[in-house]
């Protein structure tokens, strides 16, 4: 991959409008200065930019003998592997969706999901982001790939987003939930969506079966600045919103492996103790609900 798509980070939005709150203020600032190499590197295998995590179990042959001078390349080729894998799934979600059909990525990063989605169906996918730098970046890669009639980014509150009602067939938030109110948040999921339309998030959400959120939850929210929920709360604003949960899949065991691989990578970023331990001790858990708008 040219790795330009990173070193030319520079433009700025036409048009970036004021945050809705401080907190999302906060959030912009925090996404427009990420930078970190684990996420980048990842990305610069294929240019698909993601900033969630992996499913799915370590390909060892791939990965091959740690001693030998390409194992750290090999190493992040298998993790972006195992999150692409993940949005893979997401995507096997969406049900059917067809080339004249909106996708929205609420909370869409740097659009790795986005472009995966459109190769996938032939749609068209508009991504939300507080950040100017990820939307940019998103833009450009779509426009390097010729695919920016169809696949586009902004600057918005996915909370307040700009799609007619009933305008979408479908839509996400891959591990975007976590940085608002989630009934705020499935409300205009649901306004967006067409009747019959299908909702998809992956998430990580504390387990209520635990009590209350673990120290390592409350690391990770310290970590990334987001409130994590619990499973109870994503189910209930669901059904208060009309999003019927149609699959429910716990997939932490699958995301285990990644996790444990990241750790002992140069990638580390020190976040990898707090889902390892939390995912372990059941206080956390990682899962995707697809629901139906009726
Ligand atoms: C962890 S990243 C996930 C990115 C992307 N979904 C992916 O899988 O690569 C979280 C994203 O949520 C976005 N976000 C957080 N709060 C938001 C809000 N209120 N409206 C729009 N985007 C938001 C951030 O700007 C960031 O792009
Ligand atoms: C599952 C949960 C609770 C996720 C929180 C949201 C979040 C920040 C995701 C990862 O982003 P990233 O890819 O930028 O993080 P990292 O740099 O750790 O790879
Ligand atoms: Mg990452």
């Amino acid at each position: 991959m040219d790795s330009s798509v990173t070193s030319t980070d520079t433009t700025v939005s036409a048009f970036v409008p004021a945050p809705a709150s401080p907190y999302q203020g906060d959030i912009a600032r925090y996404w427009d200065q990420e930078a970190r190499p684990v996420n980048l590197r990842l990305g610069d295998v294929d240019g698909l930019y993601h900033h969630h995590y992996g499913i799915g179990d370590v390909d060892l042959a791939a990965l091959g003998d740690s001693g030998d001078a390409a194992y750290d390349k090999r190493l992040v080729a298998e993790l972006h592997r195992l999150e692409s894998a993940q949005a893979e799934v997401l995507l096997d979600h969406l049900g059917t969706i067809g080339r004249d059909d909106l996708l929205v990525d609420a909370g869409c990063g740097r659009g790795g999901s986005m472009v995966m989605a459109h190769q996938r169906f032939g749609c068209s996918v508009e991504g939300l982001t507080l950040s100017a730098k990820q939307a940019d970046f998103g833009n450009r890669r779509a426009h390097e790939l010729g695919i920016e009639d169809r696949v586009h980014s902004r600057v918005c509150n996915m909370l307040d987003m700009p799609f007619e009602t009933g305008q979408a067939a479908g839509s996400w938030n891959n591990e975007s939930s976590m940085y608002v109110d989630l009934e705020d948040l499935f409300a205009e999921h649901s306004r967006v969506l067409r009747v019959g339309g299908r909702y998809v998030t992956i998430t990580g959400c504390w387990n209520p079966r635990y009590g209350q959120p673990s120290k390592w939850v409350s690391q990770i929210n310290a970590h990334f600045e987001c409130n994590i929920h619990s499973r109870r709360e994503y189910l209930r604003a669901m059904a208060d919103n009309r999003l019927v949960p149609q699959a429910v899949i716990d997939l932490t065991p699958d995301t285990l492996p990644y996790w444990e691989l990241r750790a002992t990578s140069s990638l580390v970023t020190g976040i990898e103790e707090a889902f390892i331990n939390s995912y372990k001790d059941g206080s956390f858990q990682y899962v995707l609900i697809a629901a139906d708008r009726v």
